[in-house]
């Protein structure tokens, strides 16, 4: 049997900063990462390929079972390939986001992969990212972060990230989605977005990526010493 390897988890609503301080941390540490979101993304994204209706919690489960998909890290990149074919771009849009958090609120679904998510947990640690990986997934982990920040300043990074893309948004739509998305996932009855109990909670709405690193750091030091 392999031996436990420590886990880090960081929990928080869209925007705020998780995969950029996840991808930080599983650098600066040389841990693996699981990038929970996208997960649900490949699955929405496999749903609307094959037509699958995704409030159809029966017809959804067995497409969770058997995906086929592969995280390919590629320098600081991870592309991520399903049936084949290389979707990183289309995944990172807001109408996969939208549809991932529908086919996330289904209580079958999220169970059909949880196996999958924590066959990530491997030597030397992990770093993990999404809703739910403190308070479900891995509850056990030896350090909880809760990252969030205002609706606006996570609707504002998010419309940065895509304008730097070249892509053309606008703020108030995006905040919407944004606001629409998070009741979603804060609401649903299966695994809702909050800190787990023993959570480091921290607000970035007025913080660098910087200073939210170096905040973690010291509080990962303290946790695995
Ligand atoms: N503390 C911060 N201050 C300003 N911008 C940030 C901060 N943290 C992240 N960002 C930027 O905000 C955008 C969204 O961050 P991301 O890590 O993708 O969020 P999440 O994974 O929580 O949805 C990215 O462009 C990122 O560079
Ligand atoms: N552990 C997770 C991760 C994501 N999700 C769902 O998947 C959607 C997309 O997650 P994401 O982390 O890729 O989204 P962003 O924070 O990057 O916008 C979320 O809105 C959640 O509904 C979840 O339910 N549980």
């Amino acid at each position: 049997m392999s031996t436990h390897a420590p886990v880090i988890t960081v929990d928080g609503p869209s925007g705020a900063g998780k995969g950029t301080l996840c991808m930080l941390l599983a650098e600066k540490l040389g841990w693996n990462l699981l990038d929970s979101g996208a997960i649900y993304r490949v699955l929405a994204l496999a749903a609307l390929h094959h037509g699958v209706d995704t409030e159809s919690e029966d017809a959804l489960v067995p497409l969770a079972a058997h995906l086929d998909v592969q995280f390919v890290a590629e320098g600081e990149l991870v592309r991520v390939i399903l049936e084949g074919e290389d979707v990183s771009n289309t995944l990172r849009t807001e109408k996969v986001g939208n549809a991932a958090s529908k086919v996330a609120a289904l209580p079958r679904v999220r169970e059909a992969l949880l196996r999958r998510q924590r066959a990530f947990s491997e030597q030397p640690g992990l770093v993990a990212d999404g809703r739910d990986m403190g308070t479900v997934v891995f509850t056990s982990a030896e350090v909880k972060i809760f990252l969030d920040a205002s609706a606006e300043e996570r609707a504002t990074r998010r419309m940065n990230q895509l304008q730097k893309k070249g892509l053309d948004v606008s703020f108030s739509s995006l905040l919407s989605e944004i606001q629409e998305r998070d009741y979603r996932d804060r609401n649903r009855a299966v695994a809702p977005l909050r800190p787990a109990d023993d959570a480091l909670v921290l607000d970035s709405t007025e913080m660098s990526i910087e200073q939210v690193l170096e905040k973690v750091l010291a509080y990962v030091d303290a946790k695995l010493k």
